[in-house]
């Protein structure tokens, strides 16, 4: 039997291994659902083994794994052992040892980290090659003997190979640098900055898979959360984690997150612009807190014949106490009554009468009224009413910025308000003024260079307890409050001490495109380091069309006649004629063909982008020649620039690399 045969059985015996486990899992669900004692612990059972069950039946025919590991006689803990590495654990055949282990396992650590220079005592890595379900073959390196390869042709096919439907995971060649910070600990937060394709968004969901592996009893309660940029991104990237096992990460945007009312209005540029910036949290911290009224007479609480009586100065003397004590708005006000009944309380004892709970709770009650003056309870579009409304006093804005903020013609109460999506953010930072809201274990932050000031706010407020992976790229800030330098957004982010990594291996975008982009990166008013791209043979090609239209019809036509995605990026307000365009041409967009406005396509790839008209794409605001490397970024294997009017200088290529 040859050495392959061997796999191929061992194959076989992992994935009868797995149907066992699958098995056990949906019978111990039936059971789960019949034994547990109360209908409480039924569910919580039932989910858990649901969930367990989802887990094992995702892929149950798919690789049971990707790499092995054989110890040599000097490794400490594994000598003479040898292990497979896979997606997930598959136990050992009657208690003996597991035939897979999970690629997140510490001893799995040596199959991503061990070098020639340093086996870790790994005499033979083997890395596997598989056809859809069959293994069709292996690369050795015997690291114990000084070999190393580490673009091999396993990583090259994985790297080369078309992109068609969603993002997939990246455990079989996640490289060292990647590894390094996928296994980063849980109260560890960071700060990855690295150029298109460098695998940031691959790194984050692994690091999320990674940390519920190993404090999944922390994380359990926490939970993570994954905020990415659009809907679109996340259908792209949302198939990994449960692809990976992990089927309860919470992926969404921060929009949507933050939407607790519907969204009715727009912001003008200048509102948008003040509304976003940091100066607003002062503002809507002193129209919450302008409400606390100071105590201008005495409390009287009556008590059936009796009245117990507390004096200003003591009232004054708790609410600033109080104030003082920095808790949020709505815990403070249960302060205050706490404080109140407890004069109250030492009064009545000390005449002698006994301070029962129904008697404390009575009390309390009668305090509402002084509460309510003093202390009034509030809701968080009151207050954003208030400001909006021009009422508020915002000595931190300038004249010009409090006009640029405050409604034309305000409504005529808060419930009537049309609220826009900035103003979503400005609610959510005065309901975590009033109320802690729910944190995190741990969050992942994608795109995060586009995030505002207040935006970062709404992070840092979900994860003080927790830690951050934020990933980004200062060159592909497209908001007009992008990121300049990350320490500083970090700082926003409640995480000054965060440890800022670069990725510098590009995994997407072939070398000659990427030439082609980094010359757009002298304009873009971002200091970020140059990628080297992992892999060359790439096509670049720039066609001058009569007809734009037209010249993206021929484009597109001839990109179909390859394998893999095309993605069709344009300019916001062209997008939408070019995909009628195409469809006029019998070329309806579907999951091989995407048309997209340029301010959509960050973090997608396509094998094949077509580029239109970039000079429009660039002159689309200030922030246009960013979202132009963003639209260049995108393309796997070929770029095709298609343009009817002038290119941007920097693309400008002299007919070098013109048809
Ligand atoms: N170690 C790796 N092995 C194989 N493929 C990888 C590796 N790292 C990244 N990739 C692939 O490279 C592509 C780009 O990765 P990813 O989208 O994570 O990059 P990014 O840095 O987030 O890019 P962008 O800045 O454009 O959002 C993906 O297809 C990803 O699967």
């Amino acid at each position: 039997m040859t050495a392959l045969d061997e796999e191929r059985r061992h194959a076989e015996r992992c994935r009868a291994g797995l149907r066992g486990m699958l098995d056990a899992a949906r019978e111990n669900v039936i059971v789960g659902e019949t034994v547990a004692g109360d209908r409480y612990s039924a569910e919580r059972l039932g989910r858990h083994l649901k969930s367990l069950a989802e887990e094992l039946g995702e892929e149950p025919d798919g690789p049971p794994f990707f790499g092995r590991l054989d110890f040599g006689a000097g490794s400490a803990d594994h000598a003479g052992r040898t292990y497979h590495i896979g997606r997930r654990h598959v136990g050992g055949e009657r208690g003996g040892p597991p035939l897979v282990i999970d690629w997140r396992a510490p001893v799995s650590r040596a199959f991503y980290r061990a070098g020639a220079r340093d086996p870790l005592g790994v005499a033979v890595r083997r890395r596997f090659g598989w056809a859809g379900t069959v293994l069709t073959g292996y690369e050795d390196e015997r690291l114990g003997r000084g070999e190393e390869e580490r673009a091999g042709r396993i990583l090259t096919a994985e790297i080369e190979r078309p992109r068609v439907g969603p993002m997939r995971d990246i455990v079989a060649t996640i490289q060292p640098e990647q590894d390094d910070l996928v296994r980063a600990g849980l109260e560890e937060s960071i700060c990855v900055q690295g150029a298109p394709g460098t695998g940031k968004t691959a790194v984050g969901l692994h690091r999320a898979a990674y940390l519920l592996y190993a404090h999944r009893r922390r994380l359990r309660r926490g939970g993570v959360l994954v905020l990415g940029p659009n809907r679109a991104f996340l259908g792209y990237v949302s198939a990994v984690l449960p692809a990976l096992g992990e089927v309860d990460v919470e992926q969404t945007t921060l929009d949507e997150l933050l939407a607790t009312v519907p969204v009715r209005a727009g912001d003008t540029p200048d509102a948008a612009a003040v509304k976003h910036d940091a100066r607003m949290a002062r503002v809507l911290r002193e129209a919450l807190y302008g409400r606390i009224r100071k105590p201008v007479e005495p409390l009287a609480v009556p008590d059936g014949s009796a009245r117990w009586r507390v004096g200003e100065d003591e009232l004054r003397r708790v609410v600033d106490d109080t104030r003082r004590d920095g808790l949020p708005y709505a815990t403070a006000r249960e302060r205050v009554r706490a404080r109140v009944v407890e004069l109250v309380r030492r009064q009545a004892e000390a005449r002698g009468r006994s301070a029962t709970a129904a008697w404390l709770r009575g009390v309390g009650r009668a305090v509402t009224p002084f509460l309510d003056a003093v202390w009034p309870a509030v809701r968080p579009e009151e207050v954003l009413y208030e400001v909006l409304s021009g009422r508020a006093h915002a000595p931190s804005l300038t004249g010009a910025e409090r006009e640029a903020i405050v409604w034309a013609r305000p409504p005529r109460g808060f419930r009537g308000a049309r609220w826009s999506a900035a103003d979503l953010v400005l609610l959510d930072e005065l309901a975590g003024l009033i109320e802690r809201p729910r944190g995190y274990g741990h969050v992942i932050v994608d795109e995060a260079q586009d995030l505002s000031p207040m935006q970062c706010r709404a992070v840092a407020r979900r994860s003080g307890h927790g830690s951050l992976t934020v990933l980004g790229d200062l060159a592909q800030g497209t908001t007009p409050w992008a990121a300049a330098s990350w320490p500083e957004r970090m700082a926003l982010l409640g995480k000054p001490e965060a440890r800022v990594v670069a990725l510098t291996a590009g995994f997407r975008v072939p070398a000659e495109v990427v030439e082609v982009a980094n010359r757009l990166l002298g304009t873009l008013k971002a200091d970020v380091p140059v990628t080297r791209a992992h892999r060359a043979g790439g096509r670049l090609r720039v066609r001058a069309a009569g007809d734009l239209a037209a010249g993206l019809v021929a484009a597109v036509r001839e990109a179909l006649g390859f394998e893999g995605s095309v993605g069709v990026i344009a300019a916001d307000p062209a997008a939408g004629a070019l995909e009628e365009a195409l469809r006029a041409a019998g070329l309806e967009p579907d999951e091989r063909l995407a048309v997209l406005p340029a301010s959509l396509a960050k973090g997608l790839e396509f094998d094949h982008a077509v580029v239109c008209e970039p000079g429009d794409i660039a002159r689309s605001g200030e922030r246009g020649p960013n979202l132009l490397y963003v639209a260049l970024t995108r393309a796997v294997s070929r770029l095709d620039i298609v343009h009817a009017g002038p290119l941007p200088v920097e693309l400008d290529l002299g007919g070098g690399a013109g048809m």
